[in-house]
């Protein structure tokens, strides 16, 4: 099979303005997902995320007995009546939430259960995943690997207790453990034993969502998280935009000189996006609220930044792209787990940026962006959809700029050059 042509970037010689409203939140829709298969009855999921991502989940779910009902606007979820005892093969594709959620979830099954993904999922990393259902109790065969493929033995139920993980390459390995605890026998006291935790808002979305449905949750030591053993109670919700994905609309309108509209960003959200609204700022741009929207605008200028991403990693390839475009250097720290995302993330970045012409140079945890006159090439991916979101900011200020597999957006955002094709066609 030939690859498809690269998609050329949509590109602006006067400002961007526009007007979206971006689909769900990838992070809030496949946590959802977990907690409605999880729940005591069946539970009504309105503007779900419809992409690769939550198409897995949902797949995996389903494959682990929950019944999943879809139709244009909702999804209703209705838990599994028995436990499985039949071996299922789950594919996680590419998907962070999938590979390290749903793990957790087929141990309080009871029948072997087997994992694998894409080529690149089979290095992300995993070993804590792996370690944390060992701990459990569980019998794991991963052939001495430590990451995907591997299968996961449950025997029906889990103990629970007391654990220890080092979750230093991914907040997801505490958020998998905090979703399922609840359905321990004796609930969860877990503890992070590594030197730093990153994406910390998405804890913080895992306990909100958890407590929202009645899961008693200690969280008063840092690093500590006791959960209480209960029930999950079924909850109708209604998916927030992702503001994560907005940013590369956030990120057009300021390298542009122009502006957007966000439609209906949340006023109280645990989605890491809305930082946003600091970052924006930190590149001399300004926000607005008007009604249920935000209002992104570019300033004078497009300042460099110091930005320590720590929290909000997945953030970071827009960011790079911003700041490849900026009028002054940029370094961004605190991201070194993202050697660990889609792709390596900071080797990614540099080299697609360099062969624009551009300067970024990776440090130990993070980059140095020194802004250089950018000429077009074809902008290579890496099965990474947020580096085809870096791709279109740099594309609107390089022409000519093709971007290899845009179709990796598939995974959290799948109308995305399209709706980018659309605007460009808008005034002004
Ligand atoms: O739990 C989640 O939904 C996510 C947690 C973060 O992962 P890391 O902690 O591995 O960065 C984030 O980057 C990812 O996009 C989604
Ligand atoms: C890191 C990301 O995804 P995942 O959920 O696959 O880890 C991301 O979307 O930026």
């Amino acid at each position: 099979m030939t690859a498809p042509l690269p998609w050329p970037a949509p590109h602006r010689d006067t400002p961007f303005v526009g007007d979206v409203m971006v689909p769900g939140s990838k992070s809030l829709t496949n946590r959802v997902l977990i907690l409605a298969a999880l729940g005591d009855g069946p539970s009504v999921i309105t503007r779900p995320l419809a992409s690769r991502d939550t198409d897995l989940m949902a797949a995996a779910l389903t494959a682990l007995g929950a019944t999943i009902e879809r139709d244009a606007t909702t999804w209703t979820v209705t838990p599994p009546a028995a436990v499985r005892t039949d071996a299922v093969t789950i594919d996680c594709g590419l998907a962070g939430t999938v590979m390290r959620f749903v793990p957790l979830l087929a141990a309080l099954g009871g029948a072997p259960v087997t994992f694998d993904g894409d080529e690149h999922a089979r290095v992300r990393p995993m070993a804590t995943t792996i370690a944390t259902l060992r701990s459990l109790g569980l019998q794991v065969d991963d052939e001495g690997r430590g990451s995907l493929p591997f299968t996961v033995h449950a025997t029906g139920g889990v103990t629970g207790g007391e654990i220890r993980i080092d979750a230093s390459a991914s907040s997801q390995f505490v958020s998998a453990l905090l979703l399922v605890g609840a359905r321990f026998e004796k609930g969860l006291d877990l503890r992070h034993t590594g030197s730093s935790l990153p994406s910390m808002p998405h804890i913080d979305m895992t306990v909100a969502e958890l407590r929202r449905r009645g899961v008693r949750i200690d969280t008063d030591e840092p690093g500590r998280w006791i959960v209480h053993p209960g029930t999950i109670r079924a909850l109708d919700v209604e998916i927030e935009p992702d503001l994560s994905n907005a940013g590369v609309f956030i990120a057009g309108a300021l390298v542009t000189g122009g502006s957007v509209r966000v439609r209906s960003w949340p006023r109280h959200t645990d989605q890491a996006g809305d930082a946003w609204r600091t970052i924006v700022p930190a590149f001399g741009g300004t926000v607005a609220e008007d009604g249920a929207d935000l209002l992104f605008s570019a300033g004078e200028s497009l300042t460099g930044v110091e930005l320590d991403l720590h929290d909000v990693g997945e953030l970071t390839p827009v960011i790079a792209a911003m700041a490849a475009l900026a009028d002054g250097p940029s370094r961004l720290s605190g991201v070194a787990h993202l050697r660990g995302h889609e792709t390596d993330r900071l080797a990614a970045l540099v080299t697609e940026i360099n062969r624009l012409g551009g300067d970024a140079e990776e440090l130990e945890d993070g980059l140095l962006v020194r802004p250089r006159p950018l000429h077009a090439e074809t902008f290579r991916t890496y099965d990474d959809h947020r580096m085809a979101h870096a791709a279109v900011v740099l594309g609107l200020r390089v022409p000519g700029l093709l971007v290899e597999n845009v179709d990796t957006t598939i995974k959290t955002y799948p109308d995305f050059a399209p709706v980018w094709e659309r605007l460009m066609t808008q005034a002004p």
